[in-house]
């Protein structure tokens, strides 16, 4: 328990001065609650002497009285008020941060994190486990610690009045230490479960929500169903697990302290009867006895609280500590932007995709990249972004190896239109001002003009200010596309990366991207995973990949010539495309 909360202090970092300044705080509040309590004791013994004749009372001292409590009552509230000012912020002040950090962590790492940590995982990790710890982090220490304090100077104020009870109330307290120690140690194996069941909770439920769609037309909603119950019945019961396993310790923790309480009744009592002991300050003893160990009587809720933590605290780390892909990077200005792979292999995993793949791409020149499906065309793209690490060999833009960039500097000069357009759930301006955050509106409504997107989006009541909800499901695919050729307009990179779309778009609409293709790739570097004739056509040069290889390389009125892969991959097209009743 104590490892957990050394663990969240250090956390803390730069804010601990706020936080220590907050437990001295907590220290003269603990005080404050006994005063009233030694005060109230020391007023009733002076009316019980002056009831007994033993000494008469001066009616000052009961005015002192009420105004030194009155004093520690205002002190109570103060000191409270401060601590809470002082720790209570810290935990939001630094998720925030962690938050817009981790955010930083994953635009820096390898694609490939992603597999090897399930999105589930990382979900639960920037929103569920950063919350967890938002909310509770600061309060365990307040339980923890400033419980602890308070305890040990509630101990100490006994002290003055006897040493015997002061000790019995320290047994008390150790025995329910002890008690946590144990809860302690069964939490730790249950934690990690209960949080692996709620990370898969919440993994079947994201699953379950994208999946929509295809379930409905698969008619599989039970079998979806299903899934989600298995995850969520597994989370029952681990919090049935929790609880059974917590009864005992929590059990024998509160017993503990009542019992510390019970003995010290009983010797306040022992030492009344006896005489080492007046009847005021015995019941004096026996209100502190209700109060000693009212903070420290929550501390069992803590302890499993705090192995969650810890274990989030693990999760958290690992995305922090996730190697960066540009870490020895630099900000590299580029004055040219001709591309060269040398001698590339690739592989995902063990999977070896590319093999010893050599081309070079000259600048202001548009490549064309065919290949069947799974031959790499993709990869070759996402290489040149450096979204991996390549096993061996060098890619180079503009001279330089793409490895000495930061991915910043890097991507700055790169614009991506990918098949699958990715929109933000958020208006249609901000979807494509994402190109160039500093863009003007204006300049987004021309690069929207050039994209042939804005006579659409004016069709719209909102105009630019459009909601497009999430992936942008209120739009097409044909307007989708368009959107992400504005952002890559609006970006105004001098390499552009693009995979053609296959999926069937209507004429008009292809017609549309076409124009917009044709205004985002004027006087650029491109690179294209190419399907339409006319594309390959007229391709400065095709690069024709089988199987990880580049099988053959040229211009089409070379290729075509060749017995090769390129002849039979354009007949098949113009027998697909002749079906679809397209001009090429
Ligand atoms: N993220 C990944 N993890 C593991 N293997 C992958 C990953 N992405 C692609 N692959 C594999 O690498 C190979 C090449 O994939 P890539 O997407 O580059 O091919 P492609 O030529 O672009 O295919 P397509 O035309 O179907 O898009 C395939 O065998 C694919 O299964």
């Amino acid at each position: 328990m104590f490892k957990i909360i050394k663990r969240i202090i250090i956390w803390i970092g730069d804010y601990k001065s706020r936080l220590y300044k907050g437990f001295v705080y907590s220290f003269f509040n603990s005080l404050f609650i006994a005063f009233p309590i030694m005060a109230g004791g020391f007023a009733m013994n002076m009316i019980y002497d002056d009831f007994k004749n033993v000494q008469k009372i001066n009616p000052i001292w009961i005015l002192y009285i009420t105004l030194f409590i009155f004093l520690s009552v205002l002190g109570r509230f103060y000191t409270s008020y401060r601590r809470a000012v002082l720790q209570d912020s810290i935990i939001y002040e630094l998720t925030a941060k962690q938050r817009i950090y981790i955010g930083d962590v994953l635009k820096r790492v390898p694609l490939g994190f992603f597999q090897s940590n399930k999105s589930g995982d990382i979900t639960t990790s920037v929103t569920n486990d950063l919350s967890y710890l938002e909310m509770y982090g600061m309060k365990m220490i307040d339980t923890v610690i400033n419980g602890y304090i308070s305890v040990f100077t509630l101990i100490l104020c006994l002290c003055f009045f006897n040493i015997y009870l002061a000790f019995s109330a320290l047994i008390g307290v150790i025995f329910s230490t002890l008690a946590l120690h144990f809860l302690g140690v069964k939490s730790k194996n249950n934690s990690s479960a209960h949080l692996k069941s709620q990370s898969r909770m919440v993994g079947s439920t994201i699953e379950y929500l994208k999946g929509i769609p295809i379930i409905k037309s698969f008619g599989k909603e039970n079998f979806a169903i299903k899934n989600i119950e298995k995850a969520y019945e597994e989370s029952k019961n681990i919090n049935i697990k929790i609880e059974k396993n917590f009864v005992p310790f929590n059990c024998f923790h509160l017993f503990s302290l009542k019992s510390a309480s019970v003995l010290l009744i009983f010797l306040s009592a022992y030492f009344a009867l006896n005489g080492d002991m007046s009847i005021p300050y015995m019941a004096m003893m026996m209100i502190f006895s209700f109060v000693i160990f009212g903070h420290v009587e929550t501390i069992n809720n803590a302890v499993h609280v705090l192995k969650m933590i810890d274990t989030n605290m693990d999760k958290i780390e690992k995305i922090e500590n996730a190697e960066f892909i540009d870490k020895d990077g630099s900000d590299i200005k580029l004055n040219s932007f001709d591309i060269k792979f040398d001698n590339v292999s690739f592989s995902y995993d063990k999977n070896l995709v590319l093999n010893n793949v050599s081309f070079n791409i000259d600048q202001n020149t548009t490549t064309a990249i065919i290949g069947p499906s799974g031959s790499g065309k993709t990869t070759i793209c996402n290489l040149i972004a450096r979204f991996y690490d390549i096993d061996s060999g060098n890619i180079f833009i503009g001279n330089e190896n793409i490895k000495l960039f930061t991915c910043d500097s890097l991507l700055k000069n790169i614009s991506m239109v990918f098949q699958r357009v990715y929109l933000f759930n958020d208006s249609i301006f901000n979807n494509i001002k994402f190109g160039n955050p500093n863009a003007s509106r204006e300049e987004v409504i021309i690069a929207s003009k050039k994209a042939r997107c804005h006579d659409f989006i004016m069709s719209f009541p909102k105009g630019y200010d459009t909601l497009i909800g999430e992936s942008g499901a209120s739009l097409s695919g044909g307007e989708k596309q368009r959107i992400s050729i504005a952002r890559a307009i609006l970006k105004n990179s001098p390499i552009v990366i693009l995979d053609e779309a296959t999926a069937s778009i209507d004429p008009e609409n292809e017609h549309f991207i076409q124009e917009a293709l044709n205004e985002l790739t004027h006087g650029k570097t491109i690179i294209i995973i190419a399907h339409r004739l006319a594309t390959i056509k007229n391709a400065d040069q095709i690069l024709v990949l089988d199987n990880g290889k580049i099988v053959q390389k040229g211009i089409h009125s070379e290729l075509i010539k060749e017995n090769g892969l390129y002849k039979k991959f354009l007949d098949i097209r113009k027998n697909a495309e002749g079906w679809k009743i397209l001009k090429d």
